[in-house]
């Protein structure tokens, strides 16, 4: 049926990405080249789990990729219920089987694959020191992006606390939707007084404020958290319907954040948005820091979800050796040139 070759990469950020968790230097990814040997077309799919955080980060990840590939090869078909512990797996399959499709890396038609509107997008601000931060603010203030996500849970609260009040004294909560991210940080114990202490900023929510699999603390902070909370960790490795059910009845989010590559595949991700809106509960798309290629993906699926909360879509700028792509931030917005040319895969992919 197809050939799917994989393509080991190791990208290269640009700056120390950091959060609570840890700092990101370098990002491993496997690309995947399907081709249709009838018809000479070839499809591109990313699969790029994080390391320590993804439920399929898995020491024999190559083999178990190559297995599912060449099932996928021989019938053309994805298995979903096989792939579903393998969201970054399923991932990149689903994105290289909608490029062989589509035939460009206009996966979808939309407006905004159309070039007629952008996605409205977040400014992300990554851990750093005081200083760092500070000046980090400042340009995504300066580029005139609408809402901002800090990272926080690294460095002392109050110094946070301050960063926060810093964007206030210049912005209204009109002017800059403010979010953090603490990607789990929080101590149970200590948590509603901090909420209570961010609350003064306005805030639109805060990612994970705890860490992940603590349902009953989780529950306890969503109903009584001053400002919305959005899981985003808490989702990593509930893969299946019943257990997506029991996580969301039971600890009722705000919000639900979407990442393919860690939950569930673009399949796994759209059950997900389905089960959240039939609970009256919001959420939006982010990149798990993929390529251009990965994003790109995203960005196209995202567009079809009619998106109008601002997405985390503004990573694309991350790594030196990232492949060119005709989308671009403009403003706080990623935007789609589909007058620019196709990307040069071929030199890309031969680039070791
Ligand atoms: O949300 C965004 O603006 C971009 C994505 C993003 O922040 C992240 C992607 C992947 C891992 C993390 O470092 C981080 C997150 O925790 O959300």
């Amino acid at each position: 049926m197809y050939q799917i070759e994989i393509l080991p990469r190791t990208l290269h950020f640009k700056q120390p990405a950091g959060t609570s968790r840890g700092i990101y230097t370098t990002r491993q990814v496997w690309y995947l080249k399907v081709t249709d040997p009838q018809s000479g077309r070839t499809g591109i799919g990313e699969c790029a789990p994080l390391p320590a955080l993804s439920c399929d980060d898995l020491p024999d990840y190559e083999a178990i990729l190559a297995s599912h590939c060449q099932e996928v090869a021989q019938t053309g078909q994805i298995n979903l219920d096989k792939l579903r512990p393998y969201p970054s797996m399923l991932f990149g399959l689903e994105t290289a089987l909608r490029h062989l499709k589509s035939g460009s890396v206009r996966l979808w038609d939309t407006p905004f694959s159309q070039g007629k509107v952008g996605i409205p997008i977040n400014g992300l601000i990554w851990m750093g020191n005081f200083e760092e931060m500070y000046h980090r603010i400042e340009e995504k203030m300066k580029a005139g992006f609408r809402c901002i996500k800090v990272k926080i849970g690294a460095i002392d609260f109050q110094k946070e606390l301050e960063l926060l009040g810093h964007i206030r004294n210049h912005f209204s909560p009109e002017q800059i939707e403010l979010r953090v991210d603490a990607n789990g940080a929080f101590a149970p114990e200590e948590a509603l007084t901090r909420l209570e202490a961010l609350h003064q900023f306005h805030l639109h929510s805060i990612e994970q404020p705890i860490r992940a699999g603590q349902w009953q603390e989780m529950k306890r902070l969503c109903s009584e958290t001053p400002f919305p909370i959005a899981l985003d960790e808490e989702l990593i490795g509930v893969n299946d319907t019943k257990q997506k059910i029991e996580l969301l009845e039971t600890i009722r989010p705000q919000y639900i954040i979407l990442k393919p590559s860690l939950h569930g595949g673009l399949a796994g991700s759209a059950e997900w948005i389905r089960l959240a809106e039939e609970r009256n509960i919001g959420y939006w798309i982010t990149s798990a820091l993929e390529s251009n290629i990965g994003l790109n993906a995203i960005a196209q699926w995202c567009a079809t979800l009619n998106p109008v909360l601002p997405q985390g879509l503004g990573t694309g700028l991350l790594f030196t050796d990232n492949i060119d792509y005709p989308f671009a931030i403009e403003g706080d917005c990623l935007r789609f040139h589909p007058e620019q040319p196709e990307p040069d895969f071929e030199t890309f992919l031969a680039n070791e």
